[in-house]
């Protein structure tokens, strides 16, 4: 493992990764292998999931490759130079902010959407200038084993790696120094991901999980607002980080919500949901058990029907649930969907306040002083307001969590940021020396008050009036001592060129007191001297 990551940062070190051209290269590669091998990797993430080839395109292959066009198409602007604005001290310099590389950075993939968590990440960094490492999780051992062989065919050996394993492999991973890395997957791992970077310093992205709210108001259009909970809810069946975990509404609303979501699914997945292509199966035997017990003791108002052989959960609603029962406590992650009753908005809003920051928050109504309201009272990752999970879909907006549902964020630009250092620049020139005595010591009542002025801006109508005037008084000593012979501007500009130096001791002038302020004009150019 050591020397994997070695040989990775010598390679970055090489700066090969850094060309605009290199970067805009690799991730055209990328492009092409998904194009080229689309259906290996449909096969695999279907494999890993029980899913249709068609759900693993739109879930998945779908997101990265807009993901990498959003990146060919704006990584130019993306990776230059910002000017940045500056202060009266540095006006004549440049200044601006360099986006640079962190160096070779760590990406964990959980297993939910194995193809996404650890490509979207990859065409980040790719696109910062980064070596990379990818870890996919050992839990979609189809889709990481496909990546393992297809990465290195497409992608710069020496600057892009995959590392396959479960918790022992990591584990040695995460002994390594990174220079960033982005988890994702449940909040416990997240906390040992980010004490082993602490280890070395290492940035950490942490995307996890929580119970994302979904409140329903009184004022709403019930029907479209089944049909779209219902989709993100049970679509991968469950297993989807930004999932609406459980309802939040009037107990008024709970009979007809659970009548439009059977009616929902019925539309959606036939009579026979088990033979629908379109309805996946719970990941592994552990989550399908764990899942099972949360059905203990809750009244299951539609579904709960289960095949432990297949792994099979049918899409399922629970009603007058209690906020402390145990399917309440924890993530759901699965096709099990709470609902518990609340007297009104403002409940609601406390309800939501009173929990861990979720990954994601949900609001339907037709009120959309009420959506905006929930959403200046809470906190969460994100918000949809009358939908869910399409904030995901949307590459300018951040995604990530806040609080126990994470730090940092990518997607788009936010990934492009995430793998990169913002480098503040300044470049002087070696002139002006005078300007700069105000820093150097010794320091005087005279010096702060003239920082002050330059860095604060704060103008002292005495100091700005007497600045114009030594100012004036340097021109017009210039042309004293050496009269314009015509209105020509060459025969100007040469009487200047032949100007000796011209001197004002002007802080020896009464009225201009400690100002410590001289003038001099020399061949080249008028300069006011500071004389702190
Ligand atoms: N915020 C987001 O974007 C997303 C968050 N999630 C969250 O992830 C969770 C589900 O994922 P998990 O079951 O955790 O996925 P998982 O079991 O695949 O684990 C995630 C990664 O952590 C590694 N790992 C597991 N145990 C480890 C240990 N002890 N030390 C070091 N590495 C270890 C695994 O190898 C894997 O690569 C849910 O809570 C879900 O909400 C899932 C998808 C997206
Ligand atoms: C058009 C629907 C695309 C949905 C993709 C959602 C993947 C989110 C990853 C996660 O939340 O676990």
């Amino acid at each position: 493992m050591e020397r994997q990551v070695l040989r990775l940062r010598q390679a970055f070190r090489s700066g090969r990764s850094r060309p605009l051209r290199f970067r805009l290269q690799q991730l055209e590669a990328l492009r092409r292998m998904v194009q080229e091998r689309e259906k290996e990797i449909l096969a695999a993430i279907a494999a890993d999931l029980s899913k249709s080839e068609l759900n693993a395109y739109s879930h998945e292959v779908i997101t990265i490759l807009g993901e990498i066009d959003f990146m060919l198409g704006n990584l130019p602007e993306l990776a230059s130079a910002r000017p940045a604005k500056k202060n009266l001290l540095t006006m004549m310099d440049e200044a601006y902010v360099q986006p640079e590389p962190l160096g070779v950075v760590l990406i964990i993939g959980a297993w939910n959407y194995p193809f996404v968590l650890t490509m979207q990440p990859l065409v980040g960094a790719i696109a910062a200038g980064n070596a990379a490492i990818v870890k996919p999780s050992e839990l979609s051992e189809n889709t990481a084993k496909i990546l393992a062989e297809l990465l290195p065919q497409y992608l710069d050996q020496d600057l892009y790696a995959i590392v396959n394993g479960g918790i022992p492999e990591t584990t040695e991973l995460l002994k390594q120094r990174f220079d960033h890395i982005l988890y994702t997957g449940n909040t416990a791992v997240g906390k040992i991901v980010m004490e082993a970077a602490a280890k070395h310093l290492t940035p950490v992205t942490l995307e996890l999980g929580g119970k994302s709210p979904c409140y329903i108001d009184r004022d709403c259009d019930l029907d479209v607002a089944c049909r779209r909970i219902a989709w993100g809810k049970y679509m991968n069946c469950g297993q989807t980080c930004i999932a609406p975990d459980y309802i939040l509404c009037e107990a008024s609303l709970q009979n007809q919500i659970v009548q439009k979501i059977k009616e929902t699914v019925k539309d959606f997945y036939g009579e026979n949901i088990k033979a629908s292509p379109d309805y996946e199966r719970i990941i592994n035997l552990r989550h399908f058990k764990r899942l099972q017990s949360l059905l203990k003791g809750q009244k299951i108002a539609f579904g709960g029907e289960m095949d432990e052989a297949t792994r099979y959960l049918a899409p399922t609603i629970l009603t007058d649930v209690d906020p402390n029962s145990k399917v309440m406590q924890e993530e759901i992650f699965g096709p099990i969907l709470p609902i518990v009753s609340v007297k009104n908005v403002d409940e609601a809003i406390n309800f939501i306040n009173d929990r861990e920051k979720p990954l994601a928050l949900y609001v339907f109504s037709r009120n959309n002083k009420l959506i905006k309201r929930v959403i200046d009272e809470t906190s969460s990752g994100g918000v949809t307001g009358n939908d869910v999970i399409m904030h995901f879909t949307v590459n300018s907006l951040p995604f990530g969590g806040v609080g126990a549902s994470g730090m940092g964020a990518y997607h788009g630009k936010y990934s492009f940021d995430t793998f990169s250092h913002q480098r503040p620049c300044l470049l002087k020139g070696l002139k002006g020396e005078s300007v700069n005595k105000l820093r150097y010591p010794p320091n005087s009542e005279s010096k702060v008050s003239w920082a002050k002025f330059f860095l604060l801006k704060q103008f002292n109508k005495g100091r700005l009036g007497m600045l114009l005037f030594v100012c004036l008084v340097a021109v017009a000593a210039v042309i004293v001592k050496h009269p314009v012979r015509s209105r020509n501007p060459d025969s100007v500009q040469s009487s200047l060129r032949d100007a000796d130096l011209v001197d004002f001791p002007v802080s020896s002038s009464p009225c201009l007191g400690d100002t410590g302020v001289s003038c001099q004009l020399n061949r080249q150019h008028l300069e006011v001297n500071f004389l702190w």
